[in-house]
């Protein structure tokens, strides 16, 4: 645990890491000292002449002062290590995304990543303030207790070191039960809460089919899954919630036994029972604490090797000599590519030239997403090369590709803020007048003026809800503002209504004009006005030329302009 944690923080934190053990360490060695400097002090007592308590308790009491001010420091490292290490993760762990290619953040990942900065930080800063000490304390203080026995009794002392590896077991035996089980559970658990979800955004599907009565299969079996698990987590789990507790108790008795035999056989007196089973006492109860903090350390251990998994994710390897795009030209050679072993992209080449437009079309999966975010270097291509104005992409540096590239993708994201803020995203720098500029253009004035606060009324999570076109709106006012050379987009394939419909088409004619446009057409009016159509299929470039020559070539763009005209024939006249 402590070579993980080291591993996600840096060495930078090994030196008070280290440190802080060492006094940990001590604290633990000095409570163990304390514990048995309890038999003397017991045996004189107890014995003829209980003055002789005295000089021992003076020893007692010193060791007793030692042992609360290690125990302080202890505790007060560990509260600092916790609150430095939270900032550490924090700065190696924002490092990491920012770093990480465009293509890591999927949508599953981004909700793990949002768990393991808040909860998993939250774990990981609990062990050394919580759960180091109780963890020391567990292994030095027995330790430390068990050698100071061999002093006063042998025999004891051998019993108790006996019991050492039957514990070491037992508390693996248990740790794995309860792992196995909570595992299992989670898993239902968070497959029961995935599909309550579900059943809930089906609600309008599910009456409409009259499903409401006889419910909802996959929910029903999801819910009796967690029943299950749950009922197995009572009947197989429990053993290793309390089989180490049992074991503990079980050493402690057997040692009572002994201890008791030994008294009546008269080879250990009373005093020296009394105390030693107080130290029998001791030595037990650290590790009926180390028992208990189980669940937290398997959920530090879980959230370290999560973050381990993040920082060891591969970065795209920057350039050592960046270069600077001659134009905007957009070329793809011979590009092969595949998210995992099967190939989505096959040997494909375009050359987009500057301020013309390429419309990808074809059908779905085919590749058209991919080859823009190839372009956009979300991924690096497994053969071939991308370049932009000349250069490989893989030799232009992040900063200088990004200043180069808008994308408008289909599904927007909104901060939580303003909508004049959530234009601002598009280029930081710019003054309202510019904002309110790219709005007009891309014609969000509109949608502010009929929201309640308008300029100041909140988007994103909690905020106002807007329609798919007007966010696509919001996002091509932010392209606008920005004003970079390329755009890449994908237009909504949603259908949108005839106001939306000419309000984003005036916002994105306010966008292109003049622009290096690759764009994932679905409407008619953008295919036939691009200067280059692309028609993708299977990975693959079937066709490629403009409306007038690929109609009348025939073949895969034709059929396919007639699959959609006999599907969504409305949608397919040009709107003006
Ligand atoms: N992040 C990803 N990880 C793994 N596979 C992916 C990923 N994104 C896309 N794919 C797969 O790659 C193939 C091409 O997908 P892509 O999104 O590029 O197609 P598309 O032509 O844009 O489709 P659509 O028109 O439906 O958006 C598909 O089979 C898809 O399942």
């Amino acid at each position: 645990m402590i070579r993980s944690l080291l591993t996600v923080l840096g060495p930078g934190h090994a030196a008070p890491l280290r440190r802080m053990i060492g006094v940990m360490g001590l604290a633990a060695v000095l409570q163990g000292a304390a514990f048995a400097l309890l038999v003397p002090v017991l045996r004189a007592l107890l014995g003829p002449t209980p003055g002789d308590a005295w000089p021992w308790l003076a020893v007692f009491a010193v060791v007793a002062v030692a042992q609360a001010v290690a125990a302080y420091l202890a505790q007060l490292a560990g509260y600092r290590a916790g609150s430095s290490m939270s900032r550490g993760l924090h700065h190696r762990l924002g490092d990491q995304i920012a770093s990480l290619p465009l293509g890591w953040f999927t949508g599953d990942r981004v909700g793990k990543l949002g768990q393991l900065t808040s909860g998993g930080v939250i774990n990981v800063m609990q062990v050394p303030a919580h759960l180091l000490r109780p963890l020391i304390d567990a292994v030095v203080t027995p330790a430390a207790v068990v050698l100071l026995m061999y002093v006063f009794d042998w025999r004891l002392a051998l019993a108790a070191t006996l019991a050492v590896p039957v514990l070491y077991l037992v508390y693996q035996w248990s740790g794995r039960l309860i792992q196995r089980t909570d595992h299992g559970r989670d898993l239902v658990i968070a497959e029961a809460g995935g599909r309550v979800v579900e059943f809930a955004q089906t609600q309008p599907v599910l009456r409409a089919f009259g499903r409401t009565v006889e419910g909802y299969r996959l929910l029903d079996e999801a819910l009796v899954a967690q029943r299950d698990a749950g009922r197995r987590m009572i009947t197989t789990g429990v053993w290793g919630m309390i089989g180490f507790g049992l074991v503990v108790q079980a050493t402690f008795t057997a040692l009572l036994v002994l201890g008791v035999s030994f008294a009546l056989g008269g080879s250990l007196g009373v005093p020296e029972l009394l105390a030693l089973l107080v130290l029998a006492a001791r030595f037990v109860e650290p590790l009926a604490m180390a028992a208990d903090l189980g669940g937290a350390i398997r959920l530090g251990r879980n959230a370290l090797s999560r973050m381990i998994e993040l920082l060891e994710t591969p970065l795209l390897p920057q350039p050592t000599a960046p270069r600077k795009p001659g134009d905007t030209t957009i070329e793809l050679v011979e590009v092969s590519f595949g998210y995992d072993s099967r190939p989505v992209l096959e040997q494909v080449s375009l050359r987009v030239p500057p301020r013309s437009m390429t419309a990808l079309v074809g059908p779905s999966g085919s590749g058209k997403t991919t080859v823009t975010r190839l372009i956009a270097r979300f991924f690096d291509v497994d053969s071939g090369s991308v370049r932009v104005g000349g250069v490989d992409v893989r030799e232009i540096a992040g900063d200088e590709l990004m200043s180069l590239v808008s994308l408008v993708f289909q599904d927007v994201y909104l901060f939580e803020g303003t909508i004049e803020e959530n234009i601002r995203v598009g280029r930081p720098g710019a003054t309202g007048e510019q904002v309110r500029a790219a709005a007009r253009l891309a014609r969000v004035e509109e949608i502010v003026a009929r929201l309640p606060g308008g300029w100041q009324a909140r988007t994103g999570e909690g905020g106002v809800t807007l329609s798919g076109g007007e966010r696509q709106r919001i996002s091509i006012a932010r392209a606008i503002l920005k004003d970079a050379p390329i755009v890449l987009l994908d237009e909504a394939t949603a259908a949108l209504d005839p106001e939306n419909e000419s309000a984003v088409q005036d916002a994105l004619t306010a966008l292109t004009a003049d622009r290096t446009l690759l764009v994932i057409a679905h409407r008619l009016q953008t295919v036939v006005a691009a200067d280059q159509i692309v028609v993708l299929d299977g990975g693959r470039i079937a066709q490629s030329g403009t409306h007038e020559e690929l109609m009348a070539r025939g073949g895969r763009y034709a059929e396919f302009w007639a699959e959609r005209n006999r599907a969504h024939g409305w949608r397919l006249l040009p709107t003006r």
